[in-house]
């Protein structure tokens, strides 16, 4: 059982039935497993996370995963994610495994990464440490300290567009940087970055004042992200979707990017997105290695490590109640 010698938190008990009889059925079919959970979140971005790490095989289908998320028939929150056994033979701590609230399964995830760190450590009552956390994007090494906040080594981002994986093709190092990518007939700059899971990172169109280094460029605030963002998500230059960054710079060391997230839509928050943000920016000449990223939930502190190549991300992770729930 999940006890937060931090602070108290509140703690619900529910059943989810399955969609047809929570609409007008009068015959509610019995319900299948049990999980104790924990909702945590990092700047907004909110996740249900349960302890696994008895067992290797994920216990839920895609769609419990995506009922579990559901804002109005389920928990509510963007991602569920599993703490899970570390490898075998390796010296990892955990493995970690993550659905977006649509149901589908991302590499990695990197506010989810912070609210794990922070989350197993609640659950063991240990003190604040680095942990190595196997992930399907690979290594990941987050660090709680003392203070609460989580900073993550993210390791490096992938650049090769087959990798990314893009269609668009490289333009600079081996890289797809600001290239042009249409949508309903508009020309967007975009610049495509892996952090395990595929970024598109746009600082907006060609020819309406976009360019942030040289001109005024997006202006996220008046941003119709929810009519863009679905058409970036299954462009046909991302076979596999794409979360999509749309990004105002304010100055060299200061952005404020808005995110639609493959598999979530409008999030207030993404960390491997705030990473791809800094890293395109660097490549299009506009931001510094060091660069906070503001997003509607608030700011992550990014830096593209020169001496490695590995991104560092610093944010918090928050708890926010705890709960069973019998799906
Ligand atoms: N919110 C996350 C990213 C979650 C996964 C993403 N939606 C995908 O499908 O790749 C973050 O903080 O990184």
């Amino acid at each position: 059982m999940l006890t937060s010698a931090r602070a108290p938190i509140a703690q619900v008990r529910c059943a989810l039935a399955p969609r047809s009889a929570t609409r007008g059925s009068t015959t509610r079919a019995r319900a299948g497993k049990t999980f104790e959970f924990a909702k945590y979140q990092g700047l907004g971005n909110d996740f249900v996370l349960i302890d696994n790490r008895a067992s290797d095989a994920v216990p839920v289908t895609a769609e419990q995963a995506a009922k579990m998320c559901d804002r109005n028939f389920g928990i509510g929150a963007d991602g569920l994610i599993f703490a899970m056994p570390a490898r075998p033979g390796t010296d990892e701590d955990y493995s970690m495994r993550m659905f977006n609230s649509d149901g589908s399964e991302p590499e990695m995830c990197g506010n989810g990464i912070r609210c794990l760190a922070r989350f197993v450590s609640d659950v063991d009552g240990s003190a604040p440490r680095k942990y190595k956390v196997w992930t399907l994007a690979g290594l990941i090494q987050p660090e709680l300290r003392a203070d609460g906040q989580v900073a993550v080594d993210m390791g490096k981002p992938v650049l090769e567009p087959a990798n990314v994986p893009t269609k668009l093709a490289a333009t600079k190092d081996s890289a797809a940087v600001r290239c042009e990518m249409d949508i309903d007939g508009e020309k967007w700059l975009v610049t495509a970055v892996s952090m395990g899971n595929p970024h598109c990172v746009t600082f907006g169109r060609a020819g309406d004042g976009e360019l942030g280094a040289d001109g005024p460029g997006l202006k996220v605030e008046d941003f119709a992200l929810s009519t863009y963002g679905p058409k970036f998500e299954s462009h046909v230059n991302f076979p596999a979707r794409t979360n999509t960054e749309f990004t105002e710079v304010v100055n060299r060391g200061y952005v404020k990017m808005h995110v639609w997230e493959r598999g979530a839509g409008a999030t207030l928050a993404c960390g491997t997105g705030a990473c791809a943000t800094v890293v395109a920016g660097v490549l299009e000449g506009r931001v510094d290695r060091e660069c906070v990223v503001e997003l509607p939930g608030g700011p992550l502190e990014i830096h593209w490590r020169e001496a490695d190549g590995n991104v560092i991300m610093t944010g918090p992770a928050e708890p926010v109640f705890t709960g069973v729930i019998t799906v």
